[in-house]
């Protein structure tokens, strides 16, 4: 058992603003110092206006200027260690909204370098475990939300979840030895770095999409990635089982300060309820003396409960603001810090007796045993040896004679059956060799031997044909197995043809395989889908839309000005230019690999030939030791090859490390272009009701303008109304004629300049323009529809289209059947 108390680090969030007047102390001797120095008028807000320095202790207090990787290695590492010896062990952020709790348990989304302390420790792991082959490990991973006082699977691959509600909910229940279990939470199994990697990808996914606007930015929501380790020696029934919790809290943001109401303010009295209870655990454990330590009383101090003076190493990171209007709040996080530190945990070493492997050790004992008894008792078996026994015993025979130690022994258990046969088999083997000197010399002898060599032909014979049976069966596995190879193969061709023609961002060959079938198996646009959306658009469009559900024609031009003028842009052309360089870094050293490894393989040649050489003139010379003889031509090569193998080396830990690069930035550009879909979607949605009030408003007044209007407008599907960023007007279709002048849905509306409310603002297009990515304005109009329909000279008519391919053609269609109708019946009735 090892005790210690909770350890507590300080993080303080890099500002440009100006900063409040701290300092940090690390060269303390018993650990680290931070000071608040408040000028007196800003102390009057405090408990203790009469304080003017304000001095907390700490592990350690990481200033502004710390990376990630520093982070990882004092706060995380250690923990991920004594979890890999099978300790349970906990690191929690706790900080004010917008301090770096996301940032530094998940890390930054925008560049690799600020990968966050979840990705380093998955990486950290799995080189761990690879390292490690005495042990066998597994790993499962699951990742928990509690948004007010409800638990929620972060880990639902459906990938349907539009709001947190539609995530499987967690239930938590506790067992009569008051252990806690989470019903519906998904434990899953993860085999290597990148699938772990994938499943933190696919929960902070479903965490962005189902974030509600009630908890933007995970602001109010106490999310939890737990691995769950499992670690014994090959054969062995004793297991480790151990939890590591990396845990992103909730702001801890006081409600009074926070100016909320309403829904809002229920939500921030039910975090502030949750982080409230979590600080009176804490509370509890840090008073000596106190029986009941109110765990039960949220959710997220009973999935603590290990964490917070349990079976647990915890490390809390208290994350600041230090700009001067955050002070009290950082102050506050100090304080709570302060509690925290004073609680002990009594970490204890997680083994177990595994009882399946139990049970198999346990039989593997009795058989034995029973052969011991048999033997001591002088009973006797008489169940046949089976050919695989016999197979093995000759194995060992063989292995037994080969090797040239006296003292191996040929250890056959005490099974009386296998010691005689053994020792018969010696006999035919020793009488073979003495060949035919001793052969039938002794009749009785010889008799003997071959009353034996008949057995063991007898043996063979029998032998023979079982092997002949599997060999049989092999073969039948072969092929299927060939057939098989065949059909994936053909699958993922199929496939990646797909993949091919509309990802170029991961179209790069030396990605890995994994990344290779994760864009394979995205949902793919249906061939034809494009037809009017030009080739420029469709490459860039599809690979945002890959995502999502197919758009409509309107809609993916809106997309391709969404995605222009989206603040991500930038950064997502950043990370496919450096994904692009990466790539390209990793054919360069593949191909240096490639050839490291010939000039091995040609140095070893060369050194193969030379010692043959060597040997050969020794031959002729009669000279026995020459091997021992220096030969600087031998030593060259030898140096050589140990050069190359050392290149040889270190280009592959370069490409390792490129490879986990080039992997997380796939996931960021994934990540990004989720998160474009979504904002685009919710922006979509705002301004189609939007223009959808104003229209229908106007249309009232325009019918009442002009009662004559055979075609009545539609409220949001006139020419004058266009998708954003679409083209909308028909100032270019003479064609089309306005019949209420000054009415906003008819179609002498010109360009109306769509600005989000929220997203970035959309430039106006032309209509009948289409505008292509690199902003040349074409004559042609966006579908052949129209075309035919100015053709048809709809005059007098606002034509609604929906934006939707299917339906904008049906409503077409029946305006060309009315305007024949029309022209059939003559004009007069027009
Ligand atoms: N150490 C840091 N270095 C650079 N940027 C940081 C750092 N810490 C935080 N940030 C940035 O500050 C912003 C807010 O950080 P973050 O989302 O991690 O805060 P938070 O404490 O998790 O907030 P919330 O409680 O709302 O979830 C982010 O844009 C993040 O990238």
């Amino acid at each position: 058992m090892v005790k210690h108390t909770i350890q507590i680090f300080g993080r303080i969030k890099p500002t440009k603003k100006t900063a409040a007047v701290y300092s940090v102390d690390n060269e303390e001797q018993t650990g680290a110092s931070l000071e608040f120095v408040v000028p007196r008028d800003l102390a009057d807000g405090f408990v203790n206006n009469k304080r003017e320095c304000y001095k907390f202790r700490f592990q350690k207090v990481f200033d502004q200027t710390t990376n990630q990787e520093e982070i990882f290695e004092h706060i995380a590492k250690p923990v991920a260690d004594s979890v890999l010896a099978g300790y349970n062990g906990t690191v929690f952020a706790y900080g004010q909204t917008g301090s770096g709790k996301t940032f530094t348990i998940t890390g930054g989304a925008e560049r690799y370098s600020d990968r966050g302390i979840v990705p380093r420790t998955l990486s950290y792991l799995y080189e761990c475990f690879s390292q490690d082959s005495n042990m066998i490990y597994t790993a499962h991973i699951s990742y928990l939300e509690i948004y007010n006082e409800m638990g929620y699977d972060l880990l639902d691959s459906r990938n349907k979840a539009s709001r947190l509600e539609d995530l499987p909910k967690v239930l938590i229940m506790e067992d009569p030895d008051h252990n806690i279990h989470l019903r519906n939470l998904s434990l899953q199994q993860s085999a290597n770095e990148e699938e772990a990697l994938n499943l933190l990808f696919l929960g902070d996914t479903n965490r962005m999409i189902a974030e509600t606007p009630m908890n933007q930015a995970s602001t109010r929501s106490h999310c939890i990635f737990t691995v769950h380790l499992c670690r014994r020696e090959p054969g062995s029934a004793t297991v480790r089982r151990s939890k590591l919790h990396l845990v992103d809290l909730a702001g801890s943001d006081r409600v009074s300060k926070t100016g909320l109401n309403g829904q809002l303010l229920t939500e921030a009295k039910y975090i502030n309820l949750s982080l409230h209870y979590l600080e009176q655990v804490i509370i509890a454990l840090s008073e000596k003396n106190r029986s009941h330590i109110p765990y039960r009383n949220s959710m997220l101090t009973s999935v603590l409960r290990d964490s917070l003076g349990g079976n647990c190493m915890t490390t809390m990171i208290a994350t600041m603001a230090v700009d001067r209007r955050n002070i009290d709040e950082s102050i506050s996080t100090c304080r709570f810090a302060q509690r925290v530190a004073l609680i002990k945990n009594e970490a204890i070493l997680n083994e177990e007796l595994d009882p399946a492997l139990l049970i198999a050790r346990l039989k593997r004992e009795i058989v034995s045993l029973k052969e011991e008894l048999a033997m001591v008792t002088g009973e006797q078996r008489d169940d046949q040896l089976t050919v695989e026994d016999i197979q093995k015993l000759e194995e060992l025979v063989k292995a037994f004679l080969d090797d040239p130690d006296p003292d191996f022994t040929l250890s056959l258990g005490p099974d009386m059956r296998k010691i005689q046969y053994c020792f018969s088999l010696l006999k035919i083997i020793i009488l073979d060799q003495q060949g035919g000197r001793n052969k039938h010399s002794d009749g009785q002898d010889s008799s003997a031997a071959t009353g034996m060599q008949e057995e063991k032909e007898e043996n063979s014979h029998h032998s023979a044909a079982e092997v002949d049976k599997l060999k049989e069966m092999l073969q039948q596995r072969d092929s299927e197995i060939r057939i098989l190879i065949k059909m994936l193969k053909k699958e993922k061709k199929g496939a990646e043809d797909a993949a091919a023609q509309f990802a170029n961002i991961t179209s790069d060959q030396t990605a890995s395989p994994q990344s290779a079938s994760r864009v394979s198996t995205m949902p793919l646009l249906k061939e034809g889908s494009m037809d009017t959306v030009s080739a420029n658009h469709a490459g860039r469009a599809v690979q945002y839309m890959q995502r999502g559900p197919q758009l409509s024609v309107g809609k993916k031009e809106a997309f391709e000005n969404f995605i222009r003028d989206h603040e991500d842009h930038l950064t997502i052309e950043d990370n496919k230019s450096l994904l692009k360089q990466r790539s390209a870094e990793t054919r360069t050293l593949r191909e240096q690999l490639n050839e490291s490894r010939n000039r091995i393989t040609e140095l070893k040649k060369q050194l193969e030939m030379r010692r043959r050489q060597r040997a050969a003139h020794a031959a002729m010379a009669n000279h026995t030791n020459f091997e021992e003889e220096y030969d600087p031509v031998e030593e060259n090569l030898c140096k050589h090859i140990e050069q190359e193998k050392l290149a040889y080396k270190s280009t592959i830990g370069h490409l390792k490390a490129l490879r986990t690069e080039i992997e997380h930035l796939q996931l960021l550009l994934e990540r990004s272009k989720t998160k474009l879909h979504k904002d685009f979607h919710k922006w979509w949605s705002q301004e189609v009701s939007s223009v959808q009030e104003s229209e229908s408003g106007a249309t009232a007044r325009c019918h009442m303008g002009s009662p004559n209007e055979t075609l009545q407008p539609f409220p949001a599907g006139t020419p004058g109304f266009r998708a954003p960023g679409l083209s909308s007007t028909t100032r270019d279709s003479p064609a089309v004629q306005d019949p209420n002048p000054g009415c906003p849905s008819s179609s002498s509306q010109e360009i109306r300049s769509i600005t989000p409310r929220s997203g970035p603002p959309l430039r106006a297009v032309p209509a009948w323009n289409n505008t292509s990515l690199d902003g040349q304005v074409t004559d042609s109009p966006p579908s052949s529809e129209w075309r035919a329909l100015a053709s048809t000279t709809v005059s007098s008519s606002s034509i609604p289209m929906t934006g939707d391919q299917q339906t904008d053609a049906d409503i077409l269609a029946f305006v060309r059947a009315r305007q024949n109708l029309l022209s059939r019946a003559g004009p007069a009735q027009q």
